[in-house]
């Protein structure tokens, strides 16, 4: 079963908001409300998160992000459609089995983490615990245990502002860590942070994730973010998501132009892997030489690397040891602009290597 689900989400701000969700059903637009004073602001979401997943909501300022995200844990009630947790339908849940849900079952990171200023760090990420109800010796413990794997162990006496803002944002994920929650969800969580900080704390959550294996919906306005995070992407405008996917399907298959536009300055060969270049190995020998292999998640800048010192094509292997696929440098070529060269076909591994035309004529006038 689906951790999440959400199912025809609606969310429309203004008069009139079942009307306006009946026309946009039958193809009116999202400008022609606004023009009557209606905002619809998600048109139509749906999408699963499986239990484990980084699902990452991309799209720019005003796509729709934010209150997509509090529907999800019932802090804004769709205009239509519903919300799957565990199967449940959260929209039909009061007042009270919200305020249940979500104190146990789903814990939030904002952008601009609220510490509470005359409480320690210990105290700030016991805060959800306390809400719980825990008690004290209880809720230490676990806090102090989430502040480590936040990377904060020995700041648990400190006070907030002895701490820099990339610390600060570790505290509110130890927060949301000391919980137990099922599911995050993270609003914006890293935007604020400089860029360094910002990457640092990506791999920390990876890290910990890898670990944890908690949901997490984590919204982005960043797109080389959203790539890195994410295990599926939607990527929003004006209300609706316009693309469903992994960061590979995004990139190799962009939906339409607004996609393909937005991609355009992307680092492809830090976000595709080997697995998503590879071809079926031509000779049932490759990887058999003893010459450097990679493994499927092996980012293809870092095949290159490989591609530039083996005489063949790169051989890629599973950790147990099989041949799943080879590189060739011919297709590393249209993907990061690698000038090619007779490498791209198999060679018996040991053969000279042909060198390049140019390279002859250089010598040859030297
Ligand atoms: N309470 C509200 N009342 C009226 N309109 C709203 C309300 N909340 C959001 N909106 C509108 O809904 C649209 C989507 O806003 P939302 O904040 O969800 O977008 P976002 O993608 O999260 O943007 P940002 O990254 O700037 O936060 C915007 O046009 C916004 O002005």
């Amino acid at each position: 079963m689906s951790r999440l689900q959400a199912e025809h989400l609606y969310k429309v701000f203004g008069r009139r908001p079942d009307e306006a969700v009946r026309r946009l059903g039958s193809g009116s637009g999202r400008d022609e409300l606004r023009a009557e004073g209606t905002t619809a602001a998600v048109i139509d979401a749906s999408f699963s998160v499986e239990p484990g997943q980084i699902f990452v909501v991309m799209g720019l300022s005003g796509s729709g992000k934010s209150t997509l995200l509090r529907m999800l844990n019932g802090l804004l009630e769709p205009t239509a459609g519903r919300v799957l947790f565990d199967g449940r339908d959260l929209t039909a849940l009061g007042a009270r089995g919200l305020r249940e849900v979500r104190a146990h079952r789903i814990s939030m990171v904002f952008q601009h983490f609220a510490l509470f200023p005359h409480r320690s760090v210990l105290e700030n990420a016991a805060y959800g615990l306390e809400v719980q109800g825990v008690a004290r010796a209880e809720r230490e413990r676990r806090a102090a245990e989430a502040l480590e794997l936040a990377g904060l162990a020995g700041w648990e006496q400190s006070w907030p502002d002895e701490l820099s803002g990339g610390m600060q944002q570790r505290v509110g994920l130890a927060r949301a860590l000391a919980t137990d929650a099922d599911l995050l969800l993270m609003d914006e969580s890293f935007s604020a942070l400089d860029p360094l900080i910002r990457r640092d704390m990506q791999d920390q959550l990876l890290e910990l994730q890898k670990r944890l294996k908690k949901t997490i919906v984590f919204i982005t306005h960043d797109l080389n973010e959203a790539m890195r995070l994410g295990d599926r992407i939607a990527v929003m405008r004006d209300g609706r998501i316009v693309q469903l996917g992994t960061a590979e399907d995004i990139l190799v298959r962009p939906a339409d132009d607004y996609v393909a536009s937005f991609i355009q300055d992307v680092d492809r060969s830090r976000v595709l892997t080997a697995s998503a270049v590879m071809t079926e190995p031509l000779s049932t020998g490759a990887g058999g030489c003893g010459c450097e292999t990679v493994t499927p998640d092996t980012l293809v800048a870092d095949v290159c690397a490989v591609s530039a010192r083996v005489p063949h094509p790169v051989a890629v292997k599973e950790d147990s040891g099989d041949v799943v696929g080879v590189v060739p440098q011919s297709r590393l070529v249209g993907l990061v602009g690698l000038v090619g060269d007779e490498r791209a076909e198999p060679v018996p591994c040991g053969a000279p290597v042909r060198r390049l035309p140019q390279q002859k004529e250089v010598r040859a006038s030297a």
